[in-house]
């Protein structure tokens, strides 16, 4: 399974297409709308959340509600784009527009795609860098996740992204009795934490952070519950489940680290402190006793929860922004900006859970490879009564 996405943050619309998607299975609009609302919502965003009202158009794919097994098309239109007809036309411009919308972007902010884009692409104008670079693209991302999201869940896989860290501000609780329940409770937080306290005092220090002209980042953690063992394999490095779940979380705009379970700790800790003891009972098959290592081994499912945490950056664009150099006039400058994010860890703990689903949907979709759904759910059932009986 496999998707691509295309449009930029000011152009009229965001668009991906699915492959490889089972034939089959229930699909919504409202599925999807659902998620692109959570990823709007989060304290700490800058006005344009106020302008966009994120609703998906299932342009192919779908029928009666159900998937065909052909490619599934996916529409966001950018409610900004009125603002930015001139300047993000795709046709040419005569020359009264030329000159109406050649001011040209030569600034790069430090920590964000510019100058580097610029190099590369050989782009005066950075305008075309930071259009396609934007975390607006994160919209599509979620929309494709949710999909995936939603033939887990009709497989009893679950998934639950959250906010664990804001600013050095931590959450002190981290115990919930079911996904369920962290799912409610983040779900209501404004910051999406489980710790209503920390979660107040993380608000304060976004809007600490936005007063001073700056940014803060944090840590999301994701929980995978129902996930059956032996998914990913060992055999070679591009099949490993936790590489393509690493993978994942980096390829979100700004996130810098990605660890699973207990992560980094694991380098302080002898073995005997790492490593998950294997029982047996009747009912459940092979379980671990704790799960330090976060639901995974030897690049493949335990069968336990998944967790993965993954770190961001503070936003690169600033109010106070950090000095730079003008590509035009090779003069450094601290220019002031238009408009940004201060905090945008809330939302991209919904972007992490959609692209861990969309990992562990693709992954299972062509490990247990079928072009019907309902095949495709028994081969899971059976998969999991097999590693019962084993
Ligand atoms: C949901 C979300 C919103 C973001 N909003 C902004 C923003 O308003 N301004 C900004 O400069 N960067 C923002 N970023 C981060 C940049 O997109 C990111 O730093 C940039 O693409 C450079 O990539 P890198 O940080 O991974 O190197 C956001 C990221 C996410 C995930
Ligand atoms: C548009 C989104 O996030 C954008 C991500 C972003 C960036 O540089 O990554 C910069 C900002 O764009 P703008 O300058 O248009 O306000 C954010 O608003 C979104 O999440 O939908």
């Amino acid at each position: 399974m496999r998707y691509l996405t295309s449009g930029e943050s000011h152009g009229p619309q965001l668009t991906t297409i699915i492959e490889g998607l089972p034939a089959g299975m229930p699909l919504l609009e409202d599925d999807i709308n659902q998620a692109l609302a959570r990823r709007q919502k989060g304290y700490g965003r800058g006005r344009r959340m106020q302008i966009e009202k994120d609703t998906v158009q299932i342009t192919g794919g779908v029928r009666h509600g159900y998937t065909l097994g052909s490619p599934v098309g996916l529409v966001v239109q950018n409610d900004d784009w009125k603002h930015w007809t001139k300047i993000m036309g795709q046709g040419p411009l005569d020359q009264d527009e030329m000159d109406e919308v050649k001011r040209k972007i030569s600034r790069p902010r430090p920590g964000h795609a510019d100058l580097n884009g610029a190099l590369k692409y050989g782009h005066r104008d950075m305008r075309n860098v930071l259009e396609r670079s934007s975390a607006r693209e994160t919209t599509v991302r979620v929309a494709a996740g949710s999909v995936a999201k939603k033939l887990l869940s009709l497989l009893g896989i679950e998934v639950v992204g959250h906010v664990v860290e804001i600013g050095g501000i931590s959450s002190n609780k981290r115990e919930y009795s079911t996904l369920e329940e962290l799912r409610t409770i983040t779900e209501e937080s404004p910051v999406r934490c489980l710790d209503s306290e920390a979660g107040q005092k993380m608000m304060d220090a976004i809007d600490q952070a936005k007063n001073n002209g700056d940014s803060i980042g944090g840590i999301v953690e994701v929980i995978v519950e129902g996930m059956p063992a032996g998914v990913g394999s060992y055999v070679h490095y591009d099949r490993k489940l936790d590489a393509k779940l690493a993978s994942a979380i980096i390829s979100i705009n700004a996130f810098k680290g990605v660890e699973f379970g207990i992560g980094f700790e694991a380098a302080k800790k002898p073995g005997s402190q790492v490593h998950d003891e294997i029982a047996w009972n009747e009912e459940e098959g092979y379980y671990r006793k704790t799960n330090r290592l976060g639901g995974l081994e030897g690049g493949m499912s335990t069968g336990m929860p998944i967790i993965v945490r993954g770190v961001m950056k503070p936003i690169p664009t600033l109010y106070k922004p950090l000095e730079s150099v003008d590509i035009e006039t090779k003069e450094p400058f601290t220019a002031s900006i238009e408009r940004s994010d201060s905090c945008a860890v809330p939302a991209a703990a919904v972007v992490a859970e959609h692209v861990i689903a969309w990992e562990l949907a693709a992954a299972i979709v062509d490990q247990f490879y079928a072009d019907r759904f309902d095949a495709l759910k028994n081969t899971i059932e059976e998969q999991r009564a097999f590693a019962r009986e084993f």
